[in-house]
């Protein structure tokens, strides 16, 4: 081989060489990137990995808590629903039959037919009842409810809202119109909801189970082919409700209840079932009632004839299972309540209609009374004016007391109401007046208490802010009766006087000229006034004479009375008097009662319960106006109106005056007897016990230095005697500092020995004497009347039982002594002698003299035994009674006066 070739097979194979080692090299260095990217490769997919799962698990818990969110959601929501169905369904609205009874509410509420089947939350499963095919019923193998899900009942509006169509199943539909109409009744007061039925399929049968409702017309069924009649007569009844009841001052009855608290016509369900066409009279007069029936109370239940979908009616389809829906409700499923059960269907009739053969219910106080914010908002300028409830025909009845008619006249057998009747009047005027522009005056001649709740009580602090004062129990005390007119007659001069001062002629006038002035009406009522005119004494004649006087002239000075009796039949007083009877030309007459209508007016003997005729024009036929009076005896009610309009009295206003006849009036609490002071006056005031007058002023005698000033307190009841001298002991001492006066205490009666030295005890440096040592006082004190020295302070001495005095002959002079020539040295007897003869026995037996006595109280002796100490013709009209005593002071009373002795204190 050439050298050359060699040369070229080495070179080719050294280029082989090398370009192997490359290659290798290449390959080498591919394989190392082909590891670095596998590896790479690998990492990528197990961070794609890693990151898949975590996704993944965050994606599931996302998904987890939106489904719980969902869940606690959807739950809320359910139990809002089923809380906001409660509030709009409470109580016979709502409660599921088995449990279910009726209970009157306050206003309309929306009615349960059955049950909204809402979507249970995914992984919970549908509580077995809502299991679609399985037919759901109230029964004991019922499964209890799921606590967690709340139920949402399927509520309709009918009441005051609307009218209910029913179309699908016919007997599901019966079902919902029974239980409908009963949860209706069953929500009202019996005999507010009246239904009227039109079956003409079935007669009636439809509404079966109704039944006991007829006989007290609570349910009427009109015949087959009636149905044009009953939608004229709604459709009339609308018309006139519009027109007097509503009157274009409220859009419908709800509004006027909810203004008023008044619901002057019941609701009128009709009930219209049967698939009959209906002809176009029908026809129209039908969706008249569906468009205005509602704001009136009238409202249909239609289940048969054909009505399209309109605002205001509700559209049940009725089926089985879960397809039945509701118009509000939309596409979600209802499930249907059963028809009421059998038994509680028929209980429940029969309890509506006992309640309604028993007579109208009661209507609430509140319907009278305006918004509070409205209260205490009218002028009396003129007059008095306030609702006293609703006419049958649904409008409201005022009354007015002004110059006319100026006075009231009440009659009213016991027990039909003439009591609550003054009350509702009382509360609807007090709503509306200020105290500032009425004031009650009030007086009971019944026995019991029924003003009382206007003062203050034990139990109740509050008083009716308009009363200035309340009698109560004062049967007995017909003098009180006088007291208040007399009062009157005062407060009519007063005002009489302040008009001509003015120059003006009625109180309306002298409210304008005399701005500033407290002028209110003032309105005074006497229940069984006739008690104060039963008498043929001094007393009626009086009172007759007032009450003539205060009738004729107190009208045009706002001064209005307000007579009240069970039967003014009775009164003579009154009768022989035309011209007084005249003036009271506003006649109340309550169920059956007699007489105070005019003579051919009857109205009042077929008055229903719980109303009254009230008529303006002194009975005459045709001004009665026929009211269904409110039920103003709830104590509660009365109460908090009562606390409401008391709370807005100033702090330091003066309770009214009670005056009760059959309490002890307390020595602590006279006026007189608080304004006392030590100073050593020279004409002491002894004071005897309480008057009986409006205010509540202490009968007094004056011990200044004259002939006559003792006192003799005359008769045989020990604690009233005491009771006596022990007030007029307290209050003279009350009236001297220390050493002031002396006082000084003797008795000789066991039985009055404790209240002796009670009042021993009360008064500072007394003297104590007895029979043992009374010689001392009465040596000393015979002295000191004879005496030529002047007093240096006066000597009061309390005998008890004086007739019983030891000592003789000589005791008896001294007493005689002191008793006649003591007042001139001030030296004063204040003495009890158990009889009006055993007193005239001290003072020297019959023809003696009696000036000694200018003062004397009088305890049980009759009046004839007072003669000899009352001066002028004949003895004072007087028969004892418990607890009261016969006043009289010749220095200053013309007659004698009544009082009460006070009790302990
Ligand atoms: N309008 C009414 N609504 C409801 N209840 C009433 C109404 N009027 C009276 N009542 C009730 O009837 C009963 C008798 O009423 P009230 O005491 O007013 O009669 P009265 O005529 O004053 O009887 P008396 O003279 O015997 O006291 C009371 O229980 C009262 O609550």
């Amino acid at each position: 081989m050439a050298e050359s070739t060699k040369q070229q097979v080495m070179e080719i194979r050294a280029a082989l060489s090398h370009a192997l080692g490359t290659a290798e090299n290449a390959l080498e260095s591919a394989r190392h990137e082909e590891g670095v990217a596998a590896a790479r490769w690998e990492r990528v997919n197990a961070a794609a990995e890693s990151r898949r799962r975590k996704l993944a698990a965050a994606r599931d818990e996302r998904l987890r808590s939106i489904q719980e969110w969902h869940d606690t959601e959807l739950a809320a929501l359910a139990g809002a629903a089923a809380g906001a169905a409660d509030r709009a369904a409470p109580g016979a609205a709502g409660e599921p039959w088995p449990s279910w009874e009726a209970t009157p509410l306050p206003k309309a509420a929306e009615l349960r037919i059955g049950r909204l089947l809402l979507p249970a939350p995914p992984g919970r499963p549908a509580p077995p009842g809502d299991q679609p095919g399985r037919p759901w019923q109230w029964d004991e193998q019922s499964p209890p409810p799921d606590p967690e899900t709340p139920e949402v009942p399927a509520l309709v509006q009918l009441l005051d809202h609307g009218h209910v169509v029913v179309h699908g199943d016919r007997a599901l539909g019966d079902d919902v119109v029974a239980g409908l109409l009963l949860r209706a009744l069953g929500t009202s007061t019996p005999g507010t909801v009246q239904v009227i039925g039109h079956d003409p399929e079935h007669l009636g049968g439809g509404l079966a189970g109704f039944a006991p409702l007829a006989p007290v017309r609570v349910l009427t069924l009109v015949a087959p082919n009636g149905l044009g009649a009953l939608l004229d007569d709604l459709v009339a009844h609308v018309r006139r409700i519009n027109e007097t009841v509503l009157a274009g001052e409220y859009s419908s009855l709800r509004e006027l209840h909810a203004a008023t608290n008044r619901r002057p016509e019941p609701w009128r369900v009709a009930v219209l079932l049967g698939a009959g066409e209906l002809n176009r009279h029908e026809r129209t007069q039908l969706d008249r009632l569906l468009r205005t029936g509602a704001a009136c109370g009238v409202h249909l239940i239609v289940h048969g004839p054909a009505v399209d979908p309109a605002p205001g009616i509700e559209v049940v389809t009725a089926a089985p299972g879960d397809g039945a829906r509701i118009g509000s409700a939309g596409d979600l499923p209802v499930r249907l309540d059963p028809g009421p059960p059998q038994q509680t269907l028929t209980a429940t009739c029969r309890q509506i209609a006992e309640a309604v053969a028993a007579g109208p219910a009661p209507v609430a106080l509140d319907s009278l009374l305006p918004r509070p914010d409205e209260e205490w908002r009218e002028s009396s300028a003129t007059g008095l004016t306030a609702p006293l409830g609703d006419s049958p025909r649904g409008t409201r009845v005022k009354v007015t007391l002004s110059d006319y008619p100026p006075h009231a006249l009440i009659a009213g057998p016991s027990g039909t109401g003439k009591t609550n009747f003054i009350y509702a009047w009382l509360g609807s005027l007090a709503a509306r007046y200020s105290p500032a522009e009425l004031a009650f005056y009030l007086l009971d001649f019944k026995e019991g208490v029924s003003f009382a709740r206007f003062a203050p009580g034990r139990r109740d602090q509050s008083w009716l802010p308009h009363v200035r004062l309340v009698g109560v129990n004062v049967n007995t005390d017909r003098e009180f009766g006088l007291a208040l007119l007399r009062f009157l007659g005062g407060e009519l001069r007063r005002r009489a006087d302040a008009a001509k001062q003015h120059e003006v002629t009625n109180l309306a006038e002298l409210r304008a000229e005399d701005p500033g002035g407290h002028w209110p009406r003032i309105v005074a009522v006497v229940d069984e006034f006739q008690v104060l005119l039963a008498g043929r004494d001094a007393v009626t004649t009086e009172a007759v004479d007032l009450l003539e006087d205060l009738a004729r002239r107190g009208r045009s000075q706002g001064i209005h009375l307000v007579l009240a009796s069970q039967d003014v039949s009775g009164i003579e007083a009154l009768w022989g008097r035309p011209a007084l009877v005249a003036q009271f030309s506003l006649r109340i007459a309550l169920p059956r009662a007699r007489r105070v209508l005019a003579e051919q007016n009857t109205a009042a003997e077929s008055l229903p319960r719980y109303h009254a005729v009230v008529n303006s024009d002194s009975g005459a036929t045709e001004a009665n106006q026929i009211v269904r009076v409110p039920s103003a005896g709830d104590r509660e009610q009365w109460s908090s109106f009562q606390h409401r309009l008391w709370r807005r009295l100033p702090k330091d206003s003066l309770p009214p005056r009670l005056f009760d006849g059959d309490a002890r009036p307390r020595l602590a609490d006279s006026p007189d007897f608080r304004a006392l002071t030590p100073d050593d006056s020279s004409a002491p005031v002894a004071l005897l016990g309480e008057t009986i007058d409006v205010m509540s002023r202490s009968a007094r005698t004056v011990l200044r230095r004259a002939p006559g000033r003792n006192l003799a307190v005359l008769g045989t009841r020990v604690e009233e005697a005491c009771a006596v001298l022990a007030t007029a002991g307290l209050s003279l001492a009350a009236q001297f500092a220390r050493d002031g006066a002396r006082f000084s205490i003797a008795c000789f009666d066991p039985d009055a020995r404790a209240a002796a030295e009670a009042l021993h005890a009360r008064i500072p440096d007394c003297g104590w004497y007895d029979s043992s040592n009374v010689d001392w006082l009465l040596e000393d004190a015979a002295a000191e009347s004879t005496a030529a020295w002047p007093a240096d302070r006066p000597h009061f001495i309390l005998l008890y039982a004086a007739d019983a005095l030891p000592g003789g002959r000589t005791a008896g002079d001294q007493l005689r002594t002191v008793l006649r020539q003591g007042p001139e040295r001030r030296l004063h007897v204040l003495g009890w002698w158990r009889g009006a003869g055993l007193l005239r026995d001290t003072l020297g037996g019959q023809g003696s003299r009696t000036d000694p006595i200018g003062a004397w109280v009088a305890l049980d002796v009759h009046g004839s035994e007072l003669a000899p100490y009352y001066p002028g013709a004949g003895a004072p009209n007087w028969y004892p009674r418990p607890w009261r005593a016969l006043h009289f002071d010749r220095s200053v009373h013309r007659g004698a006066e009544v009082i009460i002795p006070y009790g302990a204190s």
